[in-house]
């Protein structure tokens, strides 16, 4: 029997119930096919060991992790105790970095038994992919003097080798997709990084003259996400822009509470890691009432990842039909608790 060790990081908020939920979705996915196994490991990091500790995880966490063959985690944030930049640089941007996890996989589509909020969603279904490692997220800059005279300067790293890399990652996709790859720019407010992605865009683009291939400024996208979402096939962002594409794409679908998410090491050379889209939301934590159907679809981008993409459909396929039959957390609008809708995937996943 395949045994898959898999580091768990449940981190803060709901991420500590929606990550077992999807635990025990994972395992009955694993009984269903009888070929493998999951070994789950579980880390206590975060704000709480932060607040004990100093530090969000230990000095070798990384070193742990990379030990594991993959990492499934909630989500990190506790901003009434923690600075969220602390929080989160200290465990889920430095564990990107660290494992190269260079490319963020963020799909959404209107799904069966799903309302959208959009009058119009036409079937939507479209996958971002983000620039995972570099871009407006850098901590390069800084901050001087005080009061009236400070000054903050926060600048973005656009590199020609992260730049391509999202760029091919986005091409090679649409080929097994409806052939279209949107680019999100801004080249008409940032005058040298936008520029620059729109040649690299065009550059890489001629290695695919078989792909559609536009470029739309991202105030006009996120207009076209709303009015036309049925249009977009890939979207390539950078790591601020596809941050926000995908809370809208989350939005669209019905809630941020399902959008799932895959952050990967394309090489494979270090695990790569499985977190929703959402955040720790400390408005709902501790209820029980947290939607754990982003956590599920994100277990279900790791069976992808790991080889059973049938499997995957049939996860995604018990999402739906719990969804159907209206048992729905209250970001959607239902009465059921993250108990209820766990227990009906549960049910469907046969
Ligand atoms: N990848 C991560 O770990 C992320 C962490 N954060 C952190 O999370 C904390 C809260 O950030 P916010 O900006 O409030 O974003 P958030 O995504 O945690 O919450 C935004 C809104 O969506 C709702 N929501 C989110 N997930 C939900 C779910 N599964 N079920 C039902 N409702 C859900 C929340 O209740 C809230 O009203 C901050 O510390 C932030 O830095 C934010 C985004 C991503
Ligand atoms: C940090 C954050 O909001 C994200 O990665 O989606
Ligand atoms: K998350
Ligand atoms: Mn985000």
């Amino acid at each position: 029997m395949k045994i898959y060790r898999i580091a768990v990081i449940p981190g803060d908020g709901i991420g500590k119930e929606v990550v077992p939920a999807a635990m025990a979705v994972l395992d009955k996915a694993a009984q269903v096919d009888g070929s493998f196994q999951f070994e789950w490991a579980t880390f206590p990091w975060g704000c709480n060991y932060y607040l004990e500790t100093g530090k969000m995880m230990p000095d070798d966490g990384i070193e742990i992790l990379k030990g594991y063959d993959q990492i499934f985690l909630g989500a990190v944030g506790m901003p009434a105790l923690v600075p969220d930049h602390i929080s989160l640089w200290g465990l889920l941007i430095k564990i990107r970095r660290e494992m190269q996890q260079s490319i963020n996989v963020r799909p959404a589509k209107l799904l069966q038994g799903l309302p959208s909020p959009l009058r119009n969603p036409n079937g939507f279904d479209f996958v971002v992919v983000r620039e995972n490692s570099e871009g407006e997220y850098a901590e390069s800059g800084g901050r001087i003097h005080s009061g009236q005279e400070e000054v903050a300067i926060q600048n973005a790293i656009f590199t020609r080798k992260g730049t391509e890399r999202a760029m091919r990652y986005a091409f090679e996709m649409a080929k097994s997709r409806r052939q279209h790859v949107t680019s999100a720019t801004k080249s008409n407010g940032l005058t040298y990084s936008m520029p620059f992605w729109d040649e690299v865009f065009a550059e890489v683009g001629r290695d695919y003259v078989e792909i559609g291939q536009v470029s739309n400024h991202i105030d006009a996208l996120a207009a076209f996400l709303v009015m036309k979402p049925e249009n977009f096939d890939v979207i390539v962002a950078s790591n601020l822009f596809g941050d926000i594409l995908t809370d809208l794409g989350g939005a669209i679908m019905g809630s941020i509470g399902i959008a799932p998410a895959a952050n990967l090491n394309i090489e494979r050379k270090y695990p790569s890691m499985f977190e929703p889209v959402h955040g720790s939301a400390p408005d709902i934590a501790g209820k029980g009432i947290a939607n754990p159907l982003g956590q599920i679809w994100t277990g279900k981008m790791m069976l992808d990842f790991l080889g059973y993409p049938e499997l995957g459909l049939k996860v995604l396929d018990a999402i739906e039909a719990t969804l159907a039959q209206g048992i729905k957390t209250g970001d959607l609008g239902g009465t059921a608790t993250l108990q209820d809708v766990t227990d009906a995937v549960l049910h469907h996943l046969q």
